[in-house]
């Protein structure tokens, strides 16, 4: 490389490009909105957790809370949220004038060492304690983590002096889980912390007891008997398609075969062709839904009983029409969708035989 010709002055260093956007779409309960941090939330958010009644109990707040840091949090928090690695969101409420008033923050963080969990944490400022403001807005991620993201069991701390913590976590579903020692920023060390988890089967409503079984039939041993059909349906390519059951319903986030509940008086097959319109907008034949096996399978509340049919031919295109995810699998990766438990014996068989 020759070069005693003057080099050009280098072009002024360009700004960085903008970070991207979180898409992200808000969640929200009867009080509060759950949205990514914004950059212009860093005073309120400094001002509300730069107090030590807030700060001590937070093992990666440091205390004081230096004013720039809520600029880098903020920031790193929406790095998460683009790559999936996490989830903190900050809590949102309204004043009397209808504005925006920052409560606190929440947060689900996906753990790299524990497959399939991840970390829930939250504070809320203290001018905003004893209102179930970190009831309601952990119970939602919590619901919403389970129900969208590919994890089982979400873990939580608190510390043993912490009882309203311990109480807010009981309260949405948490077990307790043992003890442990975590690192705390905001008082310098090691301290030793209460270990609590919660999986699906936690929330309130898990398995559809308390839901009406409109086709129960005489208890089994003092549970009903719940009639559900369901399909795999198999496209040109032999992939079948898995249907991701929506929050709020129970088993919320597990893949399932689509179809749902035989009401009274409906065969199990009018049921289907019913479920297939109103879940996926496709229209089958009778003659098109081939019987291939069941599941019977005992639930803490009910004891669910699920022929499986095979069905290759339908009109009309396949689209969510409940808003649930939907996945075309080949055989061979049914195993990698968690889903429920009745479904194990079905998938085998389904894999053995396709
Ligand atoms: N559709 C379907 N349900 C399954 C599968 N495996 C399994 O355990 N179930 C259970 C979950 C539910 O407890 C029950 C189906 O009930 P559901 O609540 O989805 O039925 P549905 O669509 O009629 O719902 P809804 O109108 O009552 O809300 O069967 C499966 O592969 N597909």
């Amino acid at each position: 490389m020759s070069g005693s010709r003057p080099r050009p002055a280098p072009p002024e260093a360009a700004p960085p490009p903008p970070a991207p956007e979180p898409d992200f779409a808000p969640l929200t309960t009867e009080r509060l909105t759950l949205r990514p941090l914004r950059p212009e939330d860093a005073p309120a958010l400094h001002r509300l957790v730069n107090d030590w009644e807030v700060a001590k109990n937070l093992a990666r707040v440091p205390f004081p809370y230096p004013r720039e840091l809520a600029d880098e949090w903020i920031a790193s928090t929406r790095a998460r949220l683009v790559t999936g690695e996490g989830y903190d969101l900050a809590i949102v409420g309204r004043d009397e004038q209808d504005r925006e008033v920052l409560l606190g923050c929440v947060g689900l963080r996906l753990d790299t060492r524990a497959p399939r969990t991840a970390e829930l944490g939250y504070w809320v400022g203290r001018r905003f304690w004893g209102h179930g403001v970190a009831t309601e807005a952990a119970g939602r991620l919590l619901r919403w983590g389970l129900a969208h993201l590919d994890i089982d069991r979400v873990e939580a701390e608190a510390l043993p002096d912490n009882v309203r913590s311990a109480a807010v976590l009981r309260r949405i579903g948490f077990r307790e889980a043992g003890e442990g020692v975590t690192e705390f920023l905001s008082r310098g060390g090691p301290l030793p912390v209460r270990r609590f988890v919660a999986g699906r089967e936690d929330l309130p409503g898990a398995e559809g007891g308390q839901e009406a079984a409109p086709a129960a039939a005489a208890p089994a041993q003092g549970k009903p008997i719940v009639l559900v059909a369901a399909v795999a349906l198999i496209d040109a390519d032999g992939r079948v398609l898995l249907a991701r059951r929506p929050e709020g319903k129970p088993l919320a986030g597990l893949w399932e075969f689509p179809g749902g509940k035989v009401h009274p008086g409906e065969t199990p097959e009018a049921a289907l062709i019913r479920e297939l319109k109103e879940e996926l907008g496709i229209d089958v034949a009778e003659s098109c839904l081939a019987p291939f096996a069941f599941a019977s399978h005992g639930y803490e509340r009910f004891h669910l009983l699920m022929p499986l049919y095979l069905c290759r031919r339908w009109s009309g295109a396949v689209v969510a029409r409940e808003g649930q995810a939907l996945a075309w699998v080949r055989p061979q990766r049914l195993g990698d969708y968690a889903m429920p438990p009745a479904d194990r014996p079905l998938v085998a068989l389904l894999r053995d035989f396709l």
